[in-house]
């Protein structure tokens, strides 16, 4: 029998402005950081981690970060890190240089502070990362012992950032309420290796419940780059709800499914993780039988935050059945999740459900 698990990161932080405090706080976890981010969100945020470190007594070592989550990348700046004599590693930006921050932390065993400067996925709170080939195709999970010790978001900055993130960031956490239920449905074990608690499945709840209640219109205030009630609460819960959510109640289809789209070249690849996921929870929907209804009020919202819903939204409008199975077969993997809505399910069965998102995509008025 396995045992009941909740893990979580050992402190988050959110608020306007509260970047500028990140001295402070890293400062309890070492006195030497190692800062990685790309060249944009280090235009964005560099001036002020520097101000705030120094002003905390906090030395530092910045390099770049390149782009993807790869073993050569881990390995190069772990390498860096190592030479820099840094203590604590801390990741800026999305959810690739997070997941790499988390790795190159676990290579030097130091500890990690995650500043995501979008609220486009739910990584910055997670034990885990994952990781891709330098090309892009997703390769496996790699887990650690223990979440991120700080989780620090700026909601602010979230806010400056394209929508299109901001959206993804929702769709991703409306995907994990979903997976969370087919988890425990079929009494198969969350992310950190347990049984789902009821905490980890009540913040799974509340996440969805937050995101269909307030994600309209905190979308609207984000398009105009504005930070409201709605948006705290949008951010938190793509963040910090999500996060906990997926990682304490447990994955299945929507994400295999996601997975599964690496599998194809073209322009599929310049979609977020968010808009694959969005696309992944509904055929995940479909596979489970959900009431039409149900995933029509799915489709609808997605519609309205501008995720896609069909073939087409997708770039997959051309593709041949052939590669959706092959899409199929790798959400089918041994190392991946979708046993979790069903273990019986094969390649071709997803490719069929994922033109069949489409087919009734197309006849959902709004
Ligand atoms: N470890 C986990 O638990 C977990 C969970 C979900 C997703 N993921 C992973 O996260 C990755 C996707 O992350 P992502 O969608 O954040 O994309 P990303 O990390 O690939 O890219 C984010 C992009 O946004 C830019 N950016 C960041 N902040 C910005 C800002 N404030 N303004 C303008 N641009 C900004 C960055 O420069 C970058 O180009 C995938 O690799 C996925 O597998 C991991
Ligand atoms: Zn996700």
């Amino acid at each position: 029998m396995s045992n009941f698990i909740f893990s979580s990161p050992g402190k988050y932080v959110q608020g306007s402005g509260v970047l500028d405090e990140l001295g402070e706080y890293a400062k309890a976890l070492g006195g030497k950081a190692f800062l990685i981010a790309d060249d944009i969100v280090w235009g964005i945020t560099g001036d002020r981690v520097k101000a705030s470190l120094e002003k905390a007594g906090v030395a530092f070592y910045y390099e770049r970060f390149n782009g993807e989550a790869s073993g050569n990348e881990i390995t190069r700046l772990a390498s860096q890190a190592r030479d820099a004599g840094t203590e604590l590693v801390v990741g800026l930006g999305g959810g690739k240089t997070m997941d790499t921050a988390k790795a190159v932390a676990d290579e030097l065993k130091q500890r990690v502070a995650i500043v995501p400067t979008i609220a486009s996925t739910d990584a910055p709170c997670s034990a885990l990362s994952v990781i891709y080939s330098d090309d892009g195709v997703f390769e496996s999970y790699r887990f650690y012992d223990r979440n991120p010790d700080l989780v620090l978001v700026d909601t602010h900055i979230c806010a400056q950032a394209p929508v299109r993130l901001f959206a993804s960031g929702i769709a991703d956490g409306l995907a994990t309420y979903v997976e969370a239920q087919a988890v425990k449905r079929n009494l198969s074990l969350s992310m950190v290796g347990g049984k789902p608690t009821i905490a980890g499945m009540a913040i799974a709840q509340a996440c969805e419940e937050t995101l269909l209640t307030y994600g309209l219109s905190a979308y609207q205030a984000v398009e105009n780059h504005v930070v409201s009630p709605a948006v705290e609460s949008v951010v938190e819960a793509n963040t910090l709800l999500s996060g906990l959510g997926f990682e304490n109640g447990g994955l299945a289809g929507a994400h295999a499914i996601h997975n599964g789209f690496t599998a194809i070249q073209g322009d599929i690849h310049h979609l977020t993780h968010g808009e694959k996921v969005a696309y992944g929870t509904l055929t995940h929907m479909v596979l489970e039988q959900r009431p039409d209804e149900e995933i029509a009020r799915y489709i609808r919202f997605y519609r309205q935050i501008k995720m896609p819903t069909t073939l087409k939204e997708l770039h997959l409008d051309n593709e041949s059945f052939e590669n959706l199975v092959k899409v199929g077969a790798l959400a089918c993997s041994e190392g991946d999740t979708l046993r979790n809505l069903n273990p019986t399910l094969t390649a071709e069965e997803v490719a069929q459900a994922i033109v069949a998102v489409d087919a009734f995509s197309k006849t959902v008025t709004d």
